[in-house]
């Protein structure tokens, strides 16, 4: 309760995200020549007396002497530390105008600027403890009130005796000044506030670290703006996914931990406990039994187009949704199929390790132009389309296969059955899902069917195709070469070795997995996934989950958004809506989606509601996670 809690507040790089004298000697020095060094040394003073290693009356008079400041210098720093005000100090502005006669500003600085910034969010000059400047009569700082108290070494905690304030005492700050008086006992806990900035020193005495206001508030169980503090949601990112992410998930204030490798099922089912989003590529199983493990999972994010490593039902049947990339690296494995196409009808790999070995072959035997041949793409989805219109504006005579109804693009002709496609193209080229109906979808049958002298390219997922019955094709001619870059097993790392039957075969070419290996397109996925997951977790919104009902949601205003997903079964809705009745609550909105396993129901509802209705749609039968977000 506000009345038996006092909140001592620092103003400098917790208030707001800079330090006042720091600022105000990059405005007093624009210009000057001497303008960088006179600024490491007050940035140098000022982090010495923050960490305790100078005394705090050293440290002001050597950064005033430094500052050739006026009241003119005084206006624009207050104008910019106004718009410096740190992040999760505006957002939370309640908890200013709730508790302003409890919050008392204690800083070092000066009045002289901390006032005006401060009065903000509503606060009062009464409440603001800190020196002030003196001046000559041009205006210009001369330097500080000696008089008072804070300007004296352990200033802080010679004023709070002075205050002797009733009831629980809290400090927030980022310095070591703020640390003393908790260590002085004068206040039950001290706070180390690092949203701006991270002092080991400071953080090691601290009593609980908050990387924004809304961890305390978060603690304390006060009124806030966020539901769940954003430190809190801790990011696993694995296989090297690409610097955006984790670049765009820290900007969200998430806690990340990346590895370059993927994990075993065990090492997975360890690392996954305490994780709120997990990132993965194509090589981490996320399995039934890892997922068992995971007690704080909202979200994974598959940095890839496949997402047959997921067990995709498990994730919703625990109520958790999964996010792909499904367009960002198709043109990469396009571009990489046309290029191997060209490869092998020129018969490039036998001719080029021919040149490596020393053996100039000079011939036209076995190479042949890509234009008037026929192509066959197996899987009409994105990639197989994009290489339909790439293959035929190059010449080629472009045919496929897909079992859902597609709709051909330019002059591609549509093929009834897989055999006629295969019997009919001189280049085949495998662009389906690595579902297991399609383990081994070409085998010792399907390649057998193949034209005599055709070439096979498989860069969909290793198990389509039957590496035993293709390397047999070869080597009996039937097949002419072959592209192959996912094999059924794959080293987890770069310093795992590979092994495949295919390995020293003529005019074959092997990849490490790299179709959708390039630097654009791991920047593209990089920044969709991470803010389709972003998304959901701020809003609710599912669009482009691959397991979850696609629900696009307006943005939240002024209301609660209570996210409840459960098992679908009929009647769910009229029993969420039924304890929504019984306890008298306004629903501004509700959206509502199912799919096979599970139903997502958000509902947008007025501010005031009752605690009780969290717990009975929570304890609500067939409930599998439930969300609250405001
Ligand atoms: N090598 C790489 O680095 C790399 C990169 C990206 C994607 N991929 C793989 O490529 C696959 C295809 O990607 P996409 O974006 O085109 O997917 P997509 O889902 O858009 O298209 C897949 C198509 O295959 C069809 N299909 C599925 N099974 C089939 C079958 N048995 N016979 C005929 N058609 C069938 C589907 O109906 C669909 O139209 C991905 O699932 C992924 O596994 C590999
Ligand atoms: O599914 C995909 O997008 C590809 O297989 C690429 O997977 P990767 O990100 O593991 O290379």
């Amino acid at each position: 309760m506000a009345e038996n809690k006092n909140f001592i507040i620092d103003f400098d790089s917790t208030f707001t995200k800079v330090e006042g004298l720091e600022a105000l000697a990059e405005i007093a020095l624009h210009n000057k020549p001497n303008k960088k060094k006179i600024l490491e040394k007050i940035e140098t003073l000022t982090e010495k007396a923050m960490q305790g290693d100078i005394s705090f009356r050293e440290s002001l008079e050597k950064r005033l002497a430094l500052l050739p400041a006026n009241k003119d210098h005084l206006k624009l720093l207050i104008v910019r530390l106004q718009k410096q005000i740190s992040t999760s100090f505006n957002r939370n502005p309640t908890f200013f105008t709730q508790y302003k006669n409890s919050i008392y500003i204690v800083s070092s600085g000066f009045k002289d600027f901390i006032i005006p910034v401060v009065e903000r969010l509503g606060l009062s000059a009464k409440n603001v403890y800190a020196n002030t400047f003196t001046y000559d009569k041009e205006g210009n700082i001369t330097g500080f009130d000696e008089d008072n108290i804070l300007s004296t070494n352990n200033g802080k905690v010679k004023l709070l005796q002075q205050l002797d304030l009733q009831g629980d005492v809290y400090v927030v700050g980022d310095g070591y000044t703020d640390y003393e008086m908790k260590a002085a006992g004068l206040a039950n806990k001290f706070y180390a506030f690092t949203e701006n900035v991270a002092r080991e020193k400071v953080m090691h005495k601290a009593d609980h670290i908050t990387p924004s206001l809304d961890e305390f508030l978060y603690v304390h169980q006060m009124n806030r703006t966020l539901s769940y503090p954003k430190n809190r949601i801790k990011v696993l990112l694995l296989e090297n996914i690409h610097a955006d992410a984790k670049k765009i998930f820290e900007e969200e204030g998430y806690q990340i931990e990346s590895l370059s490798t993927a994990l075993d099922e065990a090492e997975l089912a360890e690392k996954i406990k305490d994780v709120s989003i997990l990132g993965i590529r194509s090589k981490s199983l996320l399995t039934e039994k890892v997922l068992k493990q995971a007690k704080r999972l909202i979200g994974v994010g598959a940095f890839c187009i496949g997402t047959n490593q997921i067990d995709l039902e498990a994730c919703a049947k625990k109520g958790v949704s999964v996010f792909n990339a499904p367009f960002s690296n198709t043109r990469s494995v396009v571009e990489l199929a046309i290029g191997e196409i060209i490869f092998l009808l020129r018969n490039l790999p036998t001719k080029m390790q021919a040149m490596q070995d020393g053996n100039w072959q000079k011939s036209a035997q076995n190479s042949y132009e890509i234009r008037g041949k026929k192509l066959g793409i197996i899987g009409y989805g994105n990639i197989g389309a994009q290489l339909s219109v790439l293959a035929e504006n190059m010449g080629l005579d472009v045919y496929y296969y897909d079992i859902v109804d597609k709709l051909p693009l330019g002059n591609v002709t549509k093929c009834k059955s897989l055999k006629q496609l295969l019997t009919t193209c001189d280049i085949i080229s495998l662009h389906v899902e690595g579902k297991t109906e399609n383990k081994n979808l070409l085998g010792e049958e399907e390649l057998n069917a193949m034209k005599k002298g055709s070439i096979l390219l498989n860069l969909s997922r290793g198990e389509v195709v039957d590496l035993n019955a293709l390397k047999k094709a070869l080597e009996s001619g039937n097949l002419a070469g072959a592209g192959i870059d996912v094999f059924p097993e794959e080293p987890k790392t770069n310093q795992e070795k590979f092994t495949s039957v295919l390995q020293g075969m003529p005019n074959v070419i092997l990849t490490p997995h790299i179709g959708g290996s390039t630097i654009e397109a791991q920047e593209n996925i990089a920044n969709f996934v991470a803010n389709k997951i972003i998304k959901y977790v701020n809003t609710g919104s599912s669009t482009s989950s691959v397991n979850f009902p696609n629900l696009q949601l307006p943005q939240l205003q002024d209301a609660h958004r209570l996210l409840h997903i459960h098992y679908n079964r009929p009647g769910i809705l009229a029993e969420i809506n039924s304890i929504f009745g019984q306890h008298n609550i306004n629903i501004d909105g509700q959206y509502l989606k199912t799919n096979q396993q599970i139903g997502y129901v958000i509902t947008d509802v007025n501010k005031a509601y009752d605690e009780a209705v969290v717990n009975k749609l929570k304890s609500l039968e067939g409930t599998i996670k439930f969300r609250v977000l405001y």
